[in-house]
């Protein structure tokens, strides 16, 4: 392996994310070395780590080759891997854009998710097709300090536990993952949303993610918390038979979600590189050993 590894460093509200170029899919990166990475202290930083492969060359991708020459092989900052990441894909098409893999206008990228089509505007703004949400039945209670609330269970790919709150600070410091019950709900975890409305058809949300704590902002967390709302508020595209548009308000920025009448989800928001680097790969395998 080289003694040098290119990395850049990007966000999508204040998500924010190591990536590591990788087409041929070359790099060795356990758990541990991408936790490495993500420290905050003593490594890059960051809420996650998006793996750039081309799809042909990594077995979790080769079948969406054909849809999407990109694979977003998304890792959480503990190391675990997700199924998806919403403001992940944002920055992932901008790394394409930056590095002349894509241009503006529209391109598919694969995701364990399945393979999303993202626009990316004139104006800088990032559009991703998110697909449809699912609503598994049955009731969540979510708790914080020594409230809890009710939950609504939405999965964007990844799974998420929606609770309306009266005040954003009930969530209290979020250093340790919410409790959640039943247990059953969620088998690999959780990420928890916490949703205070700010006016008609607009909220502001926090969140605990799943392997990565609280972060300022999450992708696929925003439309699940615009799915709830609209369900809460009689608003089901799929019943009124026109789109819900959303405003959610996160702590690192803004994201606009609509749902249409079919299902399909759209999220829009900004994505950012702001550096770009070399890890020094003897330091990468003394972090790992
Ligand atoms: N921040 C992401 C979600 C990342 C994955 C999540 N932590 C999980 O484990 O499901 C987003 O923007 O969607």
């Amino acid at each position: 392996m080289s003694t040098r590894i290119a990395f850049l460093k990007g966000h999508g509200t204040e998500n924010d994310f190591v990536i590591v170029p990788d087409p041929e899919n070359a790099i060795d990166l356990p758990p541990a070395a991408v936790a490495a990475l993500c420290d905050r202290r003593a490594g890059i930083g960051g809420d996650g780590l998006l793996h750039v492969v081309r799809s042909a060359a990594h077995p979790e991708a080769r079948g969406m080759a054909a849809e999407a020459e990109w694979f977003m092989d998304y890792r959480n900052a503990d190391g675990s891997i997700a199924e998806m990441c919403g403001n992940g894909v944002r920055v992932f098409a901008r790394y394409l854009q930056r590095s002349g893999h894509a241009g503006e206008g529209d391109l598919t990228v694969a995701t364990r998710g399945g393979v999303k089509t993202v626009h990316i505007a004139k104006n800088g703004d990032i559009t991703v097709g998110m697909g449809r949400a699912l609503l598994p039945e049955g009731d969540v209670t979510v708790g914080a300090g020594e409230r809890s609330w009710p939950a609504r269970n939405v999965n964007m790919g990844n799974p998420h536990a929606v609770a309306f709150v009266d005040d954003l600070a009930h969530a209290g410091d979020l250093l340790t993952p919410p409790p959640f019950s039943p247990a059953a709900a969620y088998p690999d975890g959780v990420n928890v949303e916490f949703v205070a409305d700010r006016g008609p058809r607009h909220v502001a949300m926090r969140v605990h993610e799943r392997g990565s704590g609280e972060t300022r902002s999450c992708g696929t967390g925003a439309c699940a918390v615009a799915v709830a709302a609209a369900r809460r508020d009689g608003a089901d595209p799929a019943v009124t038979g026109t789109p819900a548009t959303y405003t959610v308000d996160v702590l690192g920025g803004t994201l606009v979600i609509t749902e249409q009448p079919d299902g399909r989800i759209e999220m829009t928001g900004p994505a950012v590189i702001v550096a770009e680097g070399e890890i020094d790969a003897q330091w990468l395998e003394s972090a790992v050993r």
